[in-house]
């Protein structure tokens, strides 16, 4: 039985050398009113607020939330990449997070010895690791760039590797972002069955999107994000009806009935 719990976190970001910031992240922190200072009177972004909520078994989760909202930043405290300035993130589980297509591959190594890395990183025998490796490359379809250094591929084509090998083993607790979507389109027709299987044998889901008909196929609860606070937790058609224009709502919601 997996569990997770977040209590009262809060993260912030101390601005060191403002000015190297993008200025995306800069100008939505100070529209939001979330520059301050902390105790060394350094200039901080508070990118969570006190956020709480817990999820156990059979909870699929999607994020919801404006450009700097807080989503991504709640997604890598959660896997552990960041860490609160105060609060209490507990889990019981193993967690998968696929927050980013090349995380967890060396540029430098080529396709399959990545592939390789992985089995060993997930305590595979020699046997299971050559399966995996047939698996990927048959999947990503990659052929003889496989044999070349991950430096060289093409975005998509780590999106391709990053995939298959995300969808190559059964999470438990599975924390994601939407650059899994982000496939061309032929790839994701051809994905979609495989990516759909590992999402529900996840025993607990947690996806960020702004994509809201995947949302709706997927989760079972929505939080919705605004300014490094929770401003609704709860089914995703009443949170999703109460953040979306109405024709955007109705948009969404036919489509996710056409994909379903
Ligand atoms: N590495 C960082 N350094 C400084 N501030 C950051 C950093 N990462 C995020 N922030 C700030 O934290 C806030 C939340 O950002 P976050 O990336 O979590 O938002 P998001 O909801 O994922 O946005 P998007 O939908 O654009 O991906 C923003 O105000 C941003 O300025």
């Amino acid at each position: 039985m997996a569990k997770l719990l977040i209590e009262n976190v809060s993260v912030r970001f101390p601005l060191y050398h403002g000015e190297s910031r993008s200025l995306k992240k800069t100008v939505f922190a100070a529209a939001s009113g979330r520059l301050g200072e902390d105790r060394k009177h350094r200039l901080v972004v508070e990118a969570l607020r006190d956020v709480s909520f817990s999820l156990r078994t059979g909870d699929r989760l999607g994020f919801i939330g404006a450009n700097g909202a807080g989503k991504t930043t709640l997604l890598r405290s959660m896997a552990g990449i960041y860490e609160p300035v105060c609060g209490l993130i507990t889990i019981d589980g193993a967690v998968t997070a696929l927050l980013d297509a090349n995380q967890g591959m060396n540029l430098e190594m080529t396709g399959r010895e990545n592939i390789r890395l992985r089995g060993l990183f997930n305590g595979l025998n020699e046997l299971q690791i050559n399966q995996l490796q047939a698996d990927v490359a048959a999947f990503a379809g990659l052929d003889q760039f496989l044999e070349l250094p991950v430096r060289t591929y093409s975005s998509g084509m780590i999106v391709r590797l990053g995939f298959a090998l995300a969808t190559a083993i059964k999470p438990q607790i599975l924390l994601m972002d939407e650059w899994i979507l982000a496939g061309d389109a032929a790839f994701m027709t051809k994905a979609r069955h495989r990516l759909e299987t590992m999402v529900r044998g996840a025993e607990i889901l947690v996806l960020s999107s702004h994509n809201a008909d995947v949302i709706l196929r997927w989760c079972n609860r929505v939080i919705w994000m605004d300014s490094g606070q929770i401003k609704a937790d709860g089914h995703p058609e009443e949170v999703l009806a109460a953040y979306l224009p109405p024709e955007q709502f109705a948009h969404a919601m036919a489509a996710a009935e056409d994909a379903a």
